[in-house]
């Protein structure tokens, strides 16, 4: 099958999993009309970088694309739950989502949640990793070259390299070697590398428990741990044929094609899916 033109939607062939067929409807329109008949049923996911916000050099300055958190706001009431789940703690995406009320978040690939704006609860196995994550964020500061940019988010450590993409072989080789020092785990993305505790909880767990007795499902994502949630979706759907789940690929030049063939449909960019959302609205009103 051709490749989506780029700024187009279109349907590549679904991520298939032990052969089952998924039951995704064939385009947009089907799988928006598929979703109305089930919408207070149906859990809309989303991760951030890449997929709500377009990729900045700094991490620390990226904003949602323009109208994506009317959108959400918009799409809320109308569907059983919209969840974020990213890599960025819970703290940082509350702070980024404009106080969008009635929206659960998943940070550190499920680590941290937070229910509608509710407290912050962190996974209990994860708190003794605090102090090793915290002595590997200044040990990675003193030790890798300028240009490496070393973020510390509590319960993991982010080694980029996207201002720096020479440093990118140096930076995974330290990272990937003090992993296997510590017992961490990695978890590669779009010019960086994650280092997180060896603890079991990643993007497609979180998606699996909550989609568990769900009607349908949306996920939105970019990066290649965003693969994990879709084959959660995938799972669900076989085991239900009643299920809707529907994947769909945020494209990017540095995942290449790996998101979108695993994908049923795929936007552009972040403001596309704005687009997407906002134009889904009369679907399910
Ligand atoms: O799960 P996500 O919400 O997609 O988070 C994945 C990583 O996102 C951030 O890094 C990425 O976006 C940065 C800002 O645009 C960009 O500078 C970087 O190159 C990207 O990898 C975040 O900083 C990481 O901690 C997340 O793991």
């Amino acid at each position: 099958m051709s490749r989506p033109a780029r700024g187009t939607l279109s349907r590549v062939p679904p991520l298939n999993l032990g052969n089952q067929q998924p039951m995704t409807p064939l385009d947009a329109e089907h799988a928006w009309r598929a979703t109305a008949e089930r919408a207070a049923d149906t859990v809309l996911f989303f991760d951030f970088d890449g997929t709500l916000a377009p990729v900045d050099d700094d991490p620390t300055a990226v904003q949602p694309a323009p109208k994506v958190l009317a959108a959400l706001e918009s799409l809320a009431p109308l569907v059983r739950r919209i969840a974020i789940v990213s890599a960025r703690p819970v703290e940082f995406l509350r702070d980024h989502l404009g106080g969008l009320a009635g929206i659960d978040l998943y940070g550190l690939y499920g680590l941290e949640h937070s229910h509608s704006g509710g407290e912050t609860v962190t996974e209990p196995a994860a708190l003794p990793w605090v102090p090793t994550m915290s002595e590997l964020a200044e040990q990675a500061r003193a030790e890798l070259p300028p240009g490496a940019l070393v973020e510390f988010k509590r319960l993991s450590v982010a080694l980029h390299w996207r201002t720096a993409p020479q440093l990118g072989g140096l930076v995974q080789e330290w990272g990937r070697a003090r992993a296997e020092r510590l017992g961490l785990r990695c978890q590669a993305g779009r010019m960086v590398l994650e280092l997180k505790p060896p603890v079991d909880r990643d993007k497609g767990m979180v998606i699996g428990e909550i989609v568990r007795d769900a009607g349908g499902a949306w996920y939105f994502g970019d990066d290649v741990s965003d693969i994990k949630a879709f084959a959660a979706l995938r799972a669900r759907a076989a085991a239900d044929p009643h299920f809707v789940g529907v994947c769909v690929a945020v494209a990017n030049p540095e995942t290449g094609h790996e998101v979108a063939d695993a994908a049923d449909l795929t936007l552009d960019s972040p403001a596309a899916l704005a687009t997407f959302l906002t134009d889904a609205l009369p679907h399910l009103t």
